[in-house]
């Protein structure tokens, strides 16, 4: 059933509704005309590539390359431009519609359903899971076994008021955080790979959270296990980009590529399962003598204690929560800081409002955190100016009609509105930092609700997004209140790896505020 024959039940409507609406009846005739007109899924308009590898040799080097895998972003810019709201495109046998209109997005997330299907949030990782026969991990599975695993954590993970329980872990790292900015900076301030500090802090921050032992991540030393897994997990995204544009022999055999991939996930994963095995080894003596105190390793007990999770997805939940915001919690918070060092008058408000609610010598609150309203904007702001993900992903599981074309059920269809961001057509001053556009009051600006979804949207959204969003707020508004930042590093541009990372270390200039 198409989507528009649903959307025509809700448009009968009264006769008075029906004057007041009647601008609407244009659009209902329009999309009447619409169905009459459906142009098949062949019709899509996209670039022509070779059968199977479709368009992969204009990213993957030689005389045909266009674009550098890591400026990915640039050729889905330029599909926009040159195809329009709807374009399909095949890369390396993987076939993708993909829309850049909110109105197109809002359809696919309406017809989702309670039981979203999505294509793997990083397809090497899965293929690596099913090869060492781990469990799949939320973002690889679909159907049951994905609700099985979503409505287990649901509560303990997407309840704003569940992840405070950790405030206080992740206030702890942060004031750790403070501290050695002040020992490590410079004479005049200076921190250079900012990234990697910010790595180290998000290690120990989530550590925290899933083992309660602080592993000295922020002062580990170059060679230590935690820069070698720091490490090891940006490898997986370097090595899982230049997968993503080649062929595909490492599904088929274990190509040198792909053996530097197991090599890495397997580093990284090894010692993560390590810290769980040890961890639920000291549970299980504590609960035996008697002395696990109900405030004890709440994140890995909650797990344990759900029946419908085997030990392998308890252990791949914990080391997403682990580690998976290296690559997300870490470059969104730089690309925050980056626009708050760049925009000091925004910052200057930012630290009024943190001096007004984070007071000195008492802890920072969920109460609190909800108050710091022009520091949410702020981060919001930043990730339309810095999104760090291209698209998001879903596999509808009913025929569509959008744009006017046909969608067969189980076409990967990604919604790729982060192209717009610097429209326009959709943003008042697009090149300007106004995180104001964000406040209540901001609503002048009129922002297109489906345009912006940092963490994706419905029953998919980020598994991870109150534990990021808590451990990002806590630390800015630390840093805020000891800190002047400014960046005098160049022009901080982003670069496409399998998410989008800062294209440089970063140095970032921290100045004391007495
Ligand atoms: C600023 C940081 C982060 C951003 C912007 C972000 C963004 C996203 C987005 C866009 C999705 C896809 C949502 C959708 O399909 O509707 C997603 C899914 C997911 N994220 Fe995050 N993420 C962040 C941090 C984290 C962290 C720290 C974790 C660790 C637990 C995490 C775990 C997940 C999981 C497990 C999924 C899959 C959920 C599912 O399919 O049920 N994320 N994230």
């Amino acid at each position: 059933m198409y989507f528009y024959l649903q959307h025509r039940r809700f448009c009968v409507r009264s006769p008075l509704q029906r004057s007041v609406a009647s601008a609407e009846f244009g659009v209902v005739s329009e999309r009447e005309s619409e169905l009459k007109n459906v142009q098949p899924f062949s019709e899509i308009p996209g670039p022509k590539g070779v059968p199977f590898l479709g368009t992969l040799f204009q990213y993957s080097g030689g005389i045909f390359q266009k674009y550098s895998p890591d400026r990915y972003q640039d050729a889905l810019q330029d599909r926009y431009k040159q195809y329009g709201k709807i374009m399909k495109e095949t890369i390396a046998g993987v076939t993708a519609v993909r829309l850049f209109d909110p109105d197109y997005v809002r359809i696919v997330y309406q017809n989702e359903g309670k039981i979203p299907h999505v294509a793997p949030l990083l397809d090497t990782t899965k293929q690596y899971r099913e090869q060492r026969d781990l469990s799949l991990g939320l973002g690889n599975t679909n159907g049951d076994e994905w609700y099985r695993l979503r409505s287990a954590v649901q509560q303990m993970m997407m309840r704003p008021k569940a992840v405070t329980v950790y405030l206080p872990f992740v206030e702890e790292v942060a004031d750790d955080f403070v501290a050695r900015i002040k020992t490590i900076k410079s004479h005049s301030g200076d921190i250079p790979n900012f990234r990697n500090e910010l790595a180290r802090w998000n290690l120990e921050s989530s550590g925290m959270t899933c083992f309660e032992t602080r592993f000295g991540c922020l002062n580990a030393s170059p060679d230590s296990h935690v820069q070698k897994m720091i490490d090891s997990n940006n490898e997986i995204f370097v090595l899982s980009t230049k997968l993503m544009f080649s062929i595909p022999f490492h599904k088929i055999f274990n190509s040198p590529t792909w053996k530097k991939l197991l090599e890495a996930e397997d580093y990284f994963f090894g010692n993560g399962q390590k810290l769980v095995d040890e961890t639920v080894a000291k549970i299980d003596r504590l609960q035996l003598s008697g002395q696990l105190n109900d405030d004890q390793y709440n994140f890995l007990c909650y797990l344990l204690s759900r029946k419908e999770l085997s030990f392998k997805d308890v252990s791949i939940i914990t080391l997403s929560l682990f580690g998976d915001g290296l690559n997300t919690t870490v470059p969104s918070f730089l690309f925050a800081l980056y626009c708050l060092a760049k925009n000091p008058v925004c910052q200057e408000r930012a630290y009024q409002e943190v001096c007004q609610h984070v007071k000195d010598g008492s802890p920072v609150t969920g109460e609190v955190i909800n108050k710091l309203t022009y520091l949410k904007a702020c981060v919001k702001e930043s990730q339309r100016f810095f999104p760090i993900g291209q698209e998001i992903k879903r596999i509808p599981q009913k025929d569509l009609i959008i744009g006017g074309y046909h969608i067969p059920a189980g076409t990967i269809v990604e919604l790729c509105t982060s192209v717009l961001f610097q429209s326009p057509d959709h943003f008042i001053e697009p090149k300007t930092f106004i995180p104001d556009r964000w406040l209540r009051d901001g609503s002048a600006h009129n922002i297109h609700p489906y345009l912006l979804t940092p963490f994706g949207h419905g029953p998919r959204m980020c598994a991870g997004r109150r534990f990021a969003e808590q451990e990002i707020y806590v630390l800015l508004s630390k840093l805020l209140k000891n800190f002047k930042m400014e960046y005098n590093d160049g022009e901080l541009d982003q670069k496409f790896q399998i998410l989008m990372v800062p294209d440089r270390p970063a140095t970032f200039t921290f100045i004391d505020r007495q």
